[in-house]
């Protein structure tokens, strides 16, 4: 049988749809139910993959392989949405495991589970201030039950600004129950509103919870500040800028130099900052990460997303990673700029030293090797490199000493604000200080 793999977005939605938060919609929509002005909830496949699954069964599984359940794929009709040459499936689905997720579980519950007699449903996917508390305590002691729910998208577990969310919420629930409110607290994993606008998803999921009696509220533009526990808590979790984790990518041909500016970098931050500073070099990498993989474009590929995963990681837990791989492909660079870009900084070096030079310099005689066909696929000589666009910084390191390479790197830092790196972990803001909630 053939498996499909849920994307994050598709996990959210199937949590959502299994949970009967999208009522009457069960499964996947259909172009049927899309006419008939249901939310966009689809699962969406390039069109030649997903015609060649009409009239089979395919098994829905999560990343790490876990059957969600199953499809008999009825149809497959064009998704616009996702581009062209795309499809999307539809047909009846069963339901073997309804999501794979550990956190918040007590406040994750089903439409089932969830209560009936909720009379106002406050959706947030934000921190709520300490007037919008009062009219809350207010308005709960008056017309009775209340529900707040957490709207956390398709954030994946180990998303800190949802835990960061959650956990405020959490706080404010024991506030509205300290003022006498009946709070039921729920977490959705729908998308909050942007720019006021509510998603259709979420207009469907807080509406199927208020049910006929209840009344769903949504919350203003934040008037007032933030009570001073939650406050405390979104110091400690969402960092100062300068206590965000940082990633320089160095990338260019092999001889550019990027070994050698990289280390006398490292020395630099390691003079001038506490931070932890982690370096993933190329050879490193592929004596340790990549040992099996070869050279070819998928292999080079699979070889920096493993450093961007770990930079993301090392990134996420506020250190500082240095990479020096060639990275020869604009759109994995990219990738992995997107990877980190989610957890702290993220800045491209790009050695642009000539290949003469590098071949020059032949530092370890493969481009000779490379020139006399002895090495294949060598970037540079027989193997594409694609000149980054979005490079913080062009470094030649043709005609400068390694120090002035690696000053230009630390100035690069400091115009960005990056420098200096403030201390980690940051210290929880005093108690007493209010914060702004936009903050
Ligand atoms: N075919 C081919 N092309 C390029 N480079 C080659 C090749 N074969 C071996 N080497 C050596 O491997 C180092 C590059 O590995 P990377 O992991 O940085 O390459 S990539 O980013 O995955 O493209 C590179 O190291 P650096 O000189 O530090 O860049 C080379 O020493
Ligand atoms: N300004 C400079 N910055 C970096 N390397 C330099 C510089 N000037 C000369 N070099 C020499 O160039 C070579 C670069 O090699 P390396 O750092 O291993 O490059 P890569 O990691 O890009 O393959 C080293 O032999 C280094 O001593």
């Amino acid at each position: 049988m053939t498996a499909l793999t849920l994307g994050r977005d598709q996990l959210a939605a199937w949590e959502l749809l299994t949970g009967g938060w999208l009522l009457p919609l069960d499964g996947f929509a259909s172009p049927a139910e899309l006419a008939a002005g249901l939310p966009r909830v689809t699962l969406d496949l390039p069109a030649d993959v997903g015609t060649s699954l009409v009239g089979q069964t395919v098994e829905l599984r999560e990343p790490e392989g876990v059957r969600l359940g199953t499809m008999n794929v009825a149809g497959a009709a064009p998704a616009p949405w996702a581009g062209e040459g795309t499809v999307h499936l539809h047909g009846a689905q069963a339901v073997d495991v309804p999501a794979v997720r550990y956190d918040h579980q007590d406040l994750r519950v089903t439409r089932d589970g969830a209560p009936d007699d909720v009379a106002i449903v406050i959706p947030s996917g934000r921190p709520l201030t300490s007037v919008e508390l009062e009219g809350l305590v207010d308005r709960g002691r008056s017309r009775g039950s209340l529900a707040l729910v957490s709207l956390v998208g398709d954030a994946p577990a180990d998303d800190t600004a949802m835990h960061t969310l959650v956990r405020a919420h959490r706080l404010h629930a024991d506030r509205l129950r300290a003022g006498g409110v009946d709070v039921h607290h729920i977490v959705l994993p729908a998308p909050p509103p942007v720019d006021g606008e509510v998603p259709a998803v979420t207009a469907l999921a807080t509406s199927v919870l208020a049910g006929e009696h209840g009344r769903v509220e949504w919350p203003a533009a934040p008037v007032g500040e933030i009570d001073t526990d939650v406050a405390a808590l979104l110091a400690r979790r969402n960092p100062r800028p300068d206590g965000a984790g940082l990633t320089i990518f160095f990338t260019g041909l092999s001889g550019s130099g990027k070994s050698t500016v990289a280390g006398a970098v490292m020395a630099r931050l390691h003079a001038e900052t506490d931070r932890t500073v982690t370096l993933l070099d190329g050879d490193l990498v592929r004596q340790h990460l990549s040992s099996e993989l070869s050279f070819s474009r998928e292999h080079r590929d699979l070889n920096i997303t493993r450093i961007g995963f770990v930079a993301a990681e090392i990134t996420k837990h506020r250190g500082v990673a240095v990479c020096a791989p060639i990275a020869p492909y604009d759109a994995t660079r990219r990738a992995v700029r997107d990877m980190v870009e989610r957890h702290g900084q993220f800045v491209l070096v790009h050695v642009a030293t000539p290949l003469e030079v590098c071949e020059a310099r032949d530092r370890k005689g493969l481009y000779a090797r490379a020139r006399a066909g002895e090495i294949g696929s060598f970037t540079g000589i027989s193997d594409p490199y694609e000149v980054p666009g979005d490079a913080e910084l062009v470094l030649d390191t043709t005609d400068i000493s390694i120090a002035a390479a690696a000053e230009q790197v630390m100035a690069a830092l400091r115009d960005r604000g990056l420098l200096p790196l403030g201390a980690s972990p940051v210290a929880p803001a005093s108690s007493g200080k209010r914060q702004d909630s936009t903050a």
